[in-house]
């Protein structure tokens, strides 16, 4: 049975994580820990990670990249993997979550549904096609209206894996409002809308010379990502320190 601990417990992914692993016999739950240390589920909740003293195999993170910095240090010192989910790291954070990484294991995926992920393998096969026939890219994503971060973790993860097929030649828009030029080619746009409960969306519209292709990701429900990062909790525990994704818990 594997030990794991939940790192923003409280929150909206917290809750849903919770009462998937009270239905599942390979994993429990053994600590929370959260800003809000209001203990609802039937484990102690800590306020941080450094301050939770309960043995486990494995911590599971949807908090806030306010919280990682924290949280790393504590994984590090308290030799524990986790499944790092919160989006929205600065470029130093990024680094320290490699450098973590030579020290304990951990796996980390801006979304940890199969279709993000499937998209990811066909985005590689479509985008050298497509980008050199001169298609324009762009990215448009949709989130509810408590998200702290902009454009999402997985808007930027998608580009991150068009651009790397293009040997990382485009730049990223976010912004045309000051613009009074034309569109570079050589880039590719992102654009975030957020408003009431929208669990997630994400279109990735590939516009060439009178066609259009667009790829869409609707998220119907958080389970999608709970589920994932379940499977990865159960992946990571008792693993060599490394830096992990989801290919190698979905392949
Ligand atoms: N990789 C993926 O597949 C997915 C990633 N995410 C990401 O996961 C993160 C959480 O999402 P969601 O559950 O919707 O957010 P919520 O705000 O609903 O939950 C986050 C929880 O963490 C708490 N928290 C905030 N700061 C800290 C801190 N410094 N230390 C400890 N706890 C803290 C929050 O408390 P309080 O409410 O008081 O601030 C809240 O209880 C986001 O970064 C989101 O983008 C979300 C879904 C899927
Ligand atoms: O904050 C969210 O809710 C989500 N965040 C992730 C992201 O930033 O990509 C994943 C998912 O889309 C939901």
């Amino acid at each position: 049975m594997v030990r794991a601990i939940m790192h923003g417990c409280n929150g909206a992914m917290g809750q849903v994580i919770t009462n998937l692993i009270a239905e599942d016999p390979g994993i429990e739950l053994v600590a929370g820990v959260d800003i809000n240390t209001e203990q609802k589920n039937g484990y102690p909740v800590f306020a941080s990670l450094a301050e939770c003293d309960v043995e486990a195999d494995v911590v599971i993170d949807f908090a806030s990249a306010k919280a990682t910095d924290a949280l790393l240090a504590a994984m590090v010192e308290k030799k524990l993997p986790g499944v790092l989910c919160s989006t929205g790291l600065s470029e130093e954070q990024l680094e320290a979550v490699k450098e973590a990484s030579t020290k304990v294991a951990i796996l980390k995926s801006a979304n940890m549904s199969l279709g993000i992920n499937t998209l990811f393998k066909v985005l590689k096969m479509v985008t050298p096609i497509l980008a050199e026939a001169g298609f324009d890219m762009e990215i448009v994503e949709k989130h509810h209206n408590r998200k702290l971060d902009a454009p999402s973790g997985t808007a930027l993860a998608l580009a991150d894996v068009m651009n790397e097929t293009m040997d990382n030649a485009y730049a990223y828009k976010f912004d045309r409002t000051q613009e009074r030029k034309k569109r570079d080619k050589m880039e590719i746009g992102i654009q975030a809308v957020r408003g009431g409960t929208i669990v997630g969306e994400h279109e990735v519209i590939f516009a060439g010379t009178d066609e259009v292709i667009t790829i869409s990701h609707t998220a119907y429900s958080r389970a999608i990502f709970a589920k994932g990062a379940i499977a990865a909790a159960k992946y990571l525990a008792g693993k060599p320190a490394g830096y992990y994704d989801m290919k190698d818990v979905i392949g």
